[in-house]
């Protein structure tokens, strides 16, 4: 990814492992989460303290506070927990923070993106609030019932943009079809993982789910497959709604053009 060198995240404190969030590596997770949500910023993904990025690495995970600016965050601001800590647990909806901001409150999405890390062993799972993936799912919504719950779309070229799917190798290709399932919004973010936890039990090899109304979730297995599956996604929502606005259909059937060498 390669950012610049990140901003001085201020004097250490001690007695709380504040060098899990201390490095000159601009790859570090805790540089790389508020470089990349000020990017995210910029178009649209973040705006107003919504949505935000969470990164694995080994068995750390690293989290954004919640209700901040995500733009504006600071490594200082970064949550680590650990999975091996989770799982050793015996209370398995509390966290094991090793490092804990104490002016702010973990993400509400954190236990969306420990789906990600734990069903799909993800590196990085990356939440939008993009007005496309909204728009995409309130058009879905006017398909009536049955027909409202998976965007589909192919014959686009950036559907190569896809891994094919958990532990496949290669990415999706030009004829195939790609599907992203939607889930109903909830009134917290917190209350919508048991439903993307069986949106991933019922489509394994997707790497994002839609929510109504909301935004989306992308992952992949390391920052930079989940960051341009993200941009992929977004370019096909963007699409699909200038698609909609034309009267085109998503999904064609048009046959593999026969040339010379087929
Ligand atoms: C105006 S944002 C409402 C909460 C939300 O949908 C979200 O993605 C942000 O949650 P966080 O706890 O990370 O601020
Ligand atoms: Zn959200």
């Amino acid at each position: 990814m390669t950012p610049p060198a990140p901003p001085d995240s201020g004097p250490a404190a001690v007695g709380n492992n504040d060098h899990l969030v201390q490095s000159n590596n601009p790859d570090h997770p805790a540089n790389l989460i508020p470089y990349l949500c000020a990017k995210f910023w910029t178009l649209g993904w973040v705006t107003g303290t919504g949505g935000g990025a969470s990164i694995r690495e080994d068995d750390l995970v690293y989290i954004a506070p919640s209700g901040v600016q995500k733009e504006l965050m600071k490594p200082s601001d970064i949550y680590v927990l650990s999975l091996a800590a989770q799982a050793k647990s015996l209370d398995k909806r509390s966290r094991v923070y090793l490092r804990s901001p104490p002016q702010y409150k973990p993400s509400q999405c954190t236990p969306l993106f420990m789906a990600a890390f734990t069903k799909r062993r993800a590196g990085c799972c990356i939440h939008t609030h993009s007005h496309w993936a909204v728009l995409v799912t309130l058009i879905l919504e006017t398909q009536g019932p049955g027909r409202d719950r998976e965007f589909l779309i192919n014959n686009i070229e950036q559907i190569k943009g896809f891994g094919r799917g958990f532990d496949k190798t290669g990415n999706l290709g030009y004829h195939d079809t790609l599907c992203i399932p939607v889930i109903e919004n909830t009134a917290h973010e917190e209350d919508l993982t048991e439903f993307l936890e069986e949106a991933m039990d019922k489509y394994p090899d997707t790497y994002a789910v839609l929510v109504r109304r909301h935004g989306v979730y992308v992952w992949g297995e390391n920052v930079h497959k989940a960051k341009t599956q993200c941009e992929s996604l977004d370019y096909l929502f963007q699409l699909a709604v200038e698609m909609k606005r034309l009267d085109l259909p998503w999904i064609t059937d048009i046959e593999p053009v026969k040339t010379m060498r087929s």
